[in-house]
């Protein structure tokens, strides 16, 4: 089920449908013209059962007693033309909204798109991915179909059923008074269906968006399942879901068949009693055999818009489902924006871009402590930290609040002396590019994921020389050898690579646009130590005028970094070179055993005596240290 409460659910199902006016506005003349067409098409119909009533009453007795047929000529002519309008009529309703339609869904789910790539990633944490596919794919296709066909049919039905009951009471009065009152019950039966299906059709497009997300999260661990032989508990999870997205849809269903019976029994029954009714007032001479034939022929147009009112009506009620659940989205306010009076970027230093973590405190939103508290960190310029900490202890979310990916709830995050809330996000990701241990690659060729952060107006050649410097530095040769090299396609999240490989592929991306500070987080966990060596070489060589933050679960990867930060109970504890803190921290000694501990079970990553840091005063990191030795 989708985290919050329908933002929609107060709504009557009128205002919740006119919230889409501004997607609509540019369609509405076709929409509109589309509705004529429609209306002309059932009034034409309407028309027909009139040129009976006085064919029957006029020439027709007449025709029949003298044998002269020619008076027909004209009323037959023009049943033909009001048959051929409406024909005429429906096609060109069709032609009108068919466009228009596809482009309001269309433009709809770019702005959705667009939304929900501008959301912080804390609403990410909460929505699972098969609510939003089923909301962005399903519900606005169905809100197209409801647009082109449904809204039509719905005003269709109303006008002709009004109109059509306006002639019956002229042309039949009490019979037109019987038909009439067979409106009563199907208006009571209308509105109950319709508070009851509307539970039921949200209940159902949610289950469906639970669905798409257990296939969604199924494919996604197809391995992890497959290893750990679970296939089968996922397909009876799946089943599970199924099963009860089944009962919903058949509740629906049976909802709807007692509304579409009653709906086709009520005019029948009331044709019935008009039928004994009309024959009786014929005798009586109240009312004539034209207007009989002509009752009967306009009621005949009119049943078929109450039959199909059912089907509208469950159609509208879908509708307005799937308009609440995609203004849930739309509605969620974006935390992480840009400021309304943004400050200009901080002037970088000579040696590049200090960042400060100033007594920065940070709680999700589900949490009730804080995970972080009093964080005061200096990253001088030019310089690389590592952040170690014990797992869980909150480094990567620490990490996440210098890109604004999270914000902080208390202090600060500056670069160059300038707050990040205060600045463009875009000039934020101008100044910080990020690498995560778990690396996501878009199904797209090596040169555009490596690219993704590069600025797309850079001369050709440019962009040509970032890509393979930045493919050399992270040691990623390998996309020369693929099928078409850096042009080779690569599987949804680069499945077809080896973890090492797009942690590369990563690494690449993250270091193209040359940032002036640089987040990795654990960027090099999979790959083997000698290419970890190597990567890191390359970097320390690229890294002299960025400032970085390592996240290290390797000591290996400790020795990318000038400094460290120990990260403990949600606070900095100490900071200082690797060698210092082995001699004075406790805590970070206990750190460094476990990931020895760690890397000597898996064989890789372990750090050597002799890689052990220089003696480095942490004052003179600044002037001193920077990209001397790493
Ligand atoms: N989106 C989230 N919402 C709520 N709590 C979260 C969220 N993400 C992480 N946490 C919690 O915050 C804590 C710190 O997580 P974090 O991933 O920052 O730790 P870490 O030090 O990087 O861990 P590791 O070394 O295992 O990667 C954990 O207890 C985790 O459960």
């Amino acid at each position: 089920m989708p985290p919050d409460t329908p933002a929609g659910a107060d709504l009557s199902t009128l205002a919740s449908l006119r919230r889409l006016l501004p997607y609509v506005r540019t369609a509405l003349p076709r929409l509109t013209a589309g509705l004529l067409s429609a209306l002309g098409a059932s009034l034409a119909a309407l028309a027909i059962p009139r040129v009976l009533e006085r064919v029957v009453d006029g020439p027709l007795t007449g025709a029949v007693g003298d044998h002269d047929f020619s008076v027909l000529i004209w009323p037959v002519l023009i049943v033909l033309a009001l048959g051929v309008a409406e024909a005429a009529l429906i096609l060109l309703r069709r032609t009108l909204v068919m466009f228009p339609g596809t482009r309001v869904e269309s433009e709809m789910r770019m702005a959705m798109f667009r939304h929900l790539q501008d959301l912080q990633i804390a609403f990410h944490d909460r929505w699972p991915g098969g609510q939003l596919l089923s909301r962005i794919v399903g519900d606005l296709g169905l809100l197209r179909r409801w647009l082109v066909f449904g809204l039509l049919q719905l005003v269709v039905s109303f006008v002709t059923i009004i109109v059509g009951i306006g002639i019956l009471l002229t042309t039949a009065g009490w019979l037109g008074l019987i038909y009439l009152a067979g409106a009563v019950p199907v208006t009571v039966i209308a509105f109950r269906f319709s508070r009851r299906y509307r539970v039921v059709a949200r209940r159902s497009q949610d289950q469906l968006g639970d669905l798409a997300n257990s296939v969604e999260e199924s494919v996604h661990g197809i391995r992890v399942l497959k290893a750990f032989g679970r296939g089968r508990d996922a397909l009876s999870s799946f089943t599970g879901q199924a099963e009860q997205l089944r009962q919903t849809e058949i509740q629906k269903a049976t909802t709807q068949s007692w509304m579409v019976a009653a709906l086709q029994l009520i005019p029948e029954a009331t044709l019935a009693i008009s039928l004994v009714v009309g024959t009786l007032l014929v005798v009586d001479e109240q009312i004539t055999i034209g207007a009989l034939a002509a009752f009967f022929a306009t009621a005949a147009v009119i049943t078929g818009p109450v039959i199909e009112l059912g089907m509208t009506l469950s159609m509208t009620l879908h509708a307005r489902t799937a308009v609440d659940r995609f203004f849930e989205v739309m509605d969620t306010p974006n935390l992480v924006d840009d400021p309304t009076d943004p400050l200009e970027p901080g002037t970088p230093g000579p040696h590049g871009s200090h960042v400060h973590l100033d007594d920065v405190e940070f709680r999700y939103s589900d949490a009730t402590t804080p995970l972080l508290r009093h964080i005061d960190l200096e990253l001088p310029a030019g310089t690389t930290t590592a952040l170690v900490g014990l797992t869980g202890s909150g480094k990567s979310t620490l990490a996440m609040l210098v890109p604004r990916l999270y914000d902080v709830t208390g202090g600060a995050v500056e670069i160059d002396g300038v707050d990040v809330r205060r600045l463009r996000r875009a000039d934020v990701r101008d100044a910080v590019a990020v690498a995560f241990e778990d690396p996501t690659l878009f199904s797209a060729s090596v040169r555009e994921n490596v690219l993704l952060g590069v600025d797309d107006a850079l001369p050709a050649a440019e962009k040509e020389a970032i890509l393979h410097s930045s493919i050399d530095v992270a040691q990623a040769h390998f996309v020369y050898d693929l099928p078409e090299g850096v042009e080779t396609r690569i599987g949804e999240e680069g499945l077809s690579l080896s973890g090492g490989q797009r942690q590369r592929i990563a690494l690449a991306r993250a270091i193209a646009p040359r940032p002036r500070v640089l987040v990795l987080d654990d960027p090099l966990s999979a790959l083997d130590v000698a290419t970890e060596e190597a990567v890191s070489a390359r970097l320390r060589e690229v890294l002299t005028g960025t400032t970085s933050l390592v996240i290290a679960h390797r000591p290996s990867t400790v020795a990318l970094a000038d400094r460290v930060a120990v990260l403990q109970d949600g606070r900095i504890t100490a900071v200082g070179t690797h060698t210092d803190l082995l001699a004075t921290d406790p805590h970070y000694r206990y750190i460094i055993s476990t990931l020895e501990d760690d890397a000597a079970e898996h064989g890789v990553g372990r750090l050597a005596e002799d890689d052990a840091f220089p003696e480095c005063d942490p004052q003179d990191v600044d002037d001193e240290a920077r990209g001397a030795r790493l």
